[in-house]
C-alpha cells in the first residue's frame, strides 16, 4: 500500500509577465492529509498545482517531497499523479490502454502492467470496463478512468485539478464520496482545487484560501468558517451579512442605522475607531415581532423578500437605511411574515465578529453592500 508523501512548499513565486501568479507563499502538506486549494478564478490555485507537478517552472522558492526538492526533476521522474478536469484520455485507446499509459512509459514489465491495471479499475470500480473507448463512457466513468491512470503507478501524492467540475450535481456528489474513500484506502495525499466550497468543506482535511497569489488562511473548514482570519476568508466561505461599523472601544462598535447610531457588540473588538465589517452568519440571526430577551444584539426593520427551500426559509430584513440582514432558519422556526411587517433581527454577540477592512475592500459609507454569497453562490447584496 503506498503511504502518503509529505509536501513542503516554501516561498514559491511564480511570474507570467508582469502578473504575479503565486507570490512568496509557503505551506506544509503531512502525509496522507487531503488539502483543497479554494479561491477565485485567478488567484494561483492551478499555478501553485502545476509547480508541483512539474508542469510549471518556478522563478522563487522550493517544493520539497518528503524532504527532498523535486524541482529540478522533469514531470514525469516526480512520480506524482494527476487528474485534469477534462479527463484527457486517449480518445483511440481502450481505458485499460489509456490505464495502462503511464507503466508502459516506465517499462513495466507485461505481466504486471495486466494485474496493476486490473488492480486500477476495480478501485474505481470499473473492472468490466477495460475495453471501453472513451467515447463508450459516460463523462462520470472517463473521469475515473482518468483516476485510475492517475493511480495505477501507486503515486504518494496526487494533484486534482477541478475534476468534477464538468459533471452535474449528481454525479459529482456520487464521485466526491469515490474519491474520500479511495484517498482513505490508499492512505495518500492529495491536493485538490476548486471553486466550490461545499465539495472544499466536505472533502478536506485542510482548506487553503488562494486570493492574489497568496494564502490568506489555512485551516479546516469549521476554523475558516467560524474564525475568518479576514473579510475576504469570511465572504468567500459560505454567505455572511456584514454590516459596515466603526470600533467604540472594546467589545463594542457604533453602526449607523440611517439617522441614529446604534452600538452593538463585537467581542473582538478592541482599539476604538477602526473601521470594518461586522459579520454575522444568516444561520446566526434570528427574526421576531418582539425583542427576543435571550439575544443581546438587535436592530428594527421591515420584511423583505422570503423565500422557501423546503427544509429552510430565507427571510430578508430590510434595514432602514436599505440594507439588507439575511436569517436563514428551519421553516419551524422562522417567523410568518408578509413583506413590510416591521420586526427585529436579532443575534448573540458570540456569533457577531469584528472583522477590519482591508486595501481590497469596498467600504463606500453606510449604503455599501454588505450581504453577499461565496464565488457563484446565491445571489444579492445591496437593496435599491
Ligand atoms: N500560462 C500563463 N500565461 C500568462 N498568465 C498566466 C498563465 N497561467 C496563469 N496565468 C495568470 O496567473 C494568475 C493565476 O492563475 P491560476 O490559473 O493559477 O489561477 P486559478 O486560481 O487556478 O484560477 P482558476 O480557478 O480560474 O483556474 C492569473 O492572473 C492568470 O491569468
Amino acid at each position: 500500500m503506498a503511504v502518503g508523501a509529505r509536501v513542503e512548499i516554501r516561498n514559491l513565486t511564480k511570474r507570467f509577465g508582469s502578473v504575479v501568479a503565486v507570490e512568496d507563499t509557503s505551506l506544509s502538506i503531512e502525509p496522507g492529509q487531503f488539502v483543497t486549494f479554494l479561491g477565485p478564478s485567478g488567484s494561483g490555485k492551478t499555478t501553485t498545482l502545476n509547480a508541483i507537478s512539474g508542469f510549471t517552472d518556478v522563478d522563487g522558492g522550493e517544493i520539497l517531497l518528503d524532504g527532498t526538492s523535486i524541482l529540478s526533476l522533469p514531470a514525469h521522474k516526480r512520480n506524482i499523479g494527476v487528474v485534469f478536469q477534462h479527463y484527457a484520455l486517449f480518445p483511440h485507446m481502450t481505458a485499460a490502454d489509456n490505464v495502462a499509459f503511464p507503466l508502459k512509459r516506465r517499462r513495466v514489465p507485461k505481466a504486471q502492467v495486466r494485474e496493476k491495471v486490473r488492480r486500477a479499475l476495480e478501485l474505481v470500480h470499473l473492472a468490466d470496463y477495460g475495453g471501453r473507448l472513451p467515447r463508450e463512457l459516460s463523462g462520470g466513468q472517463q473521469q475515473r478512468v482518468a483516476l485510475a491512470r492517475a493511480l495505477v503507478f501507486e503515486p504518494r501524492l496526487l494533484l486534482m485539478d477541478e475534476p468534477l467540475a464538468a459533471l452535474d450535481r449528481r454525479l459529482r456528489d456520487a464521485m466526491q464520496v469515490e474519491i474520500k474513500r479511495i484517498q482513505e484506502q490508499l492512505g495518500i495525499t492529495v491536493i485538490y482545487v476548486t471553486h466550490d466550497q461545499d465539495e472544499a468543506m466536505t472533502m478536506s482535511d485542510v482548506v487553503a484560501i488562494f486570493n492574489e497569489g497568496r494564502i490568506a488562511q489555512i485551516g479546516t473548514a469549521a476554523d475558516l468558517y467560524e474564525r475568518p482570519a479576514d473579510l475576504f476568508v469570511a465572504r468567500f466561505m459560505g454567505e455572511s451579512n456584514r454590516l459596515p461599523v466603526i470600533t467604540c472601544d472594546e467589545g463594542a462598535v457604533a453602526f449607523a442605522a440611517g439617522a441614529e447610531t446604534l452600538r452593538l457588540r463585537a467581542r473582538n473588538a478592541t482599539e476604538a475607531g477602526v473601521r470594518g465589517m461586522l459579520v454575522v452568519r444568516p444561520e446566526n440571526v434570528l427574526v421576531g415581532r418582539e425583542r427576543d430577551p435571550g439575544l443581546d444584539s438587535s436592530l428594527t426593520g421591515r420584511i423583505g423578500r422570503v423565500r422557501y427551500f423546503g427544509a429552510y426559509c430565507v427571510t430578508e430584513v430590510v434595514l432602514d437605511d436599505e440594507l439588507i440582514v439575511r436569517s436563514r432558519q428551519p421553516v419551524e422556526v422562522a417567523l410568518e411574515a408578509v413583506e413590510g411587517d416591521r420586526v427585529h433581527v436579532q443575534w448573540n454577540s458570540r456569533h457577531a465578529l469584528f472583522l477590519r477592512s482591508g486595501e481590497g475592500d469596498q467600504l463606500s459609507g453606510s449604503a455599501s453592500s454588505f450581504l453577499d454569497a461565496a464565488d457563484g453562490g446565491a445571489e444579492a447584496v445591496a437593496h435599491g
